[in-house]
């Protein structure tokens, strides 16, 4: 096992079984979202924090911020309701069991929890940050995450095509929080959307359907909805890869595949980063907000770097990320 540390417990008031994983606290605390999801089984979830608190160290090391990766996972079963008074059972247990860990953890939200289930763990730990604003916190980190990605997507553009986004094709595929901002940010390109829920359509966009958004001709491609979406025998129809959807690749070889198409895909968790950099540059660091979101800007900076280099972007970017894990 790579990971420092991974505590498995059941809950004492909710019953649910909760993970949190540890994978590295080389560069500082360990920060992690909250991952609230049914799972076949519990043994899943626990794969989940594994894979997802790994790629929170490569996110910060990559970014340059002086955290360490951690996930928590709630795992529900494939029946039980998830009732107001289960989440609220649910994350006290979790909110004791953050603050087990002393400060060298430092819960966010992720998929299934938000701003205000971090008001739930705050009764229980100082250790949960991204709170709504009317709490002290930041509240949603969709903003700086877009932008993040906006930067990352201007970079790769720039180094592909030689031009800003103008005129270029881009398809978004998941239109939720993330992806409907992205959308918004490239007002001269031709946006294409794509969502599995139809309720997201939205008049503003040309509509494609999800099946087709992958093989849709376009110049950018910009995977907003979930992981695991790029496989050896995925089609894809567009010359560039970016997007805020963690873990996008089935396996790491898929981005030397890519490369040998020429595609250029750029790593999701350097391009995903400006959420938690701006998080945790205001509320952990005390940054202000113009501070905070040049070091989101800068993720265009280390996309810029990254497309400089003789090997693949992710080679690049795992590079950085393991210089700067070394042990000085
Ligand atoms: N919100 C953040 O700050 C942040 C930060 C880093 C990474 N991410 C990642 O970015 C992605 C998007 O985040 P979000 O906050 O916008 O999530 P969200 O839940 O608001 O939106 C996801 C959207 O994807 C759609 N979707 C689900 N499966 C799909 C599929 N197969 N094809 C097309 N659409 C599909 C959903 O209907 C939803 O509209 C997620 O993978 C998330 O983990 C988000």
């Amino acid at each position: 096992m790579e990971h420092e540390e991974v505590t498995i417990r059941r809950g004492r008031r909710s019953g649910l079984t909760m993970i949190i994983a540890i994978h590295s606290r080389a560069l500082g605390p360990a920060v992690g979202g909250v991952r609230l999801r049914r799972y076949p089984g519990w043994r899943d979830g626990l794969e989940d924090a594994l894979r997802l608190s790994e790629a929170m160290t490569c996110k910060c090391a990559a970014a340059g911020l002086p955290f360490g990766g951690a996930k928590s996972v709630l795992a529900l079963d494939g029946e039980t309701p998830l009732t107001p008074a289960l989440r609220q059972a649910a994350l006290e247990d979790l909110g004791e069991f953050i603050q087990s860990f002393d400060g060298s953890y430092l819960a966010g939200p992720d998929v299934g929890t938000g701003p205000a289930d971090m008001v739930v763990l705050r009764q229980r730990t100082p250790h949960a940050f991204c709170l709504p604003e009317e709490y002290g916190g930041t509240g949603t980190s969709s903003i700086p995450t877009a932008v993040g990605v906006l930067a990352a997507l201007r970079a790769g553009v720039r180094h592909l095509f030689g031009t800003g986004t103008d005129g270029l094709t881009v398809v978004i595929s998941g239109m939720g929080s993330v992806g409907s901002l992205i959308a918004q940010g490239l007002p001269g390109a031709r946006i294409l959307v794509s969502d599995v829920d139809e309720s997201k359509r939205d008049d503003r966009f040309e509509w494609v359907p999800p099946e087709k958004a992958f093989t849709t001709k376009a110049d950018v491609l910009v995977p907003a909805a979930v992981g695991g979406v790029l496989g050896p025998d995925t089609e894809i129809n567009a010359r560039l890869v970016v997007g805020p959807a963690n873990n996008q690749l089935t396996t790491d070889a898929v981005a030397d595949e890519l490369a040998a198409k020429g595609i250029v895909w750029i790593p999701d968790f350097v391009a995903s980063a400006g959420g938690v950099v701006y998080t945790l540059g205001r509320e952990i660091e005390a940054l202000s907000h113009d501070e905070a979101m040049a070091r989101v800007e800068a993720i265009g900076d280390t996309v810029a770097a990254l497309l400089a280099a003789d090997t693949t972007p992710l080679a690049a970017a795992k590079e950085l990320a393991a210089a700067r894990l070394k042990p000085r």
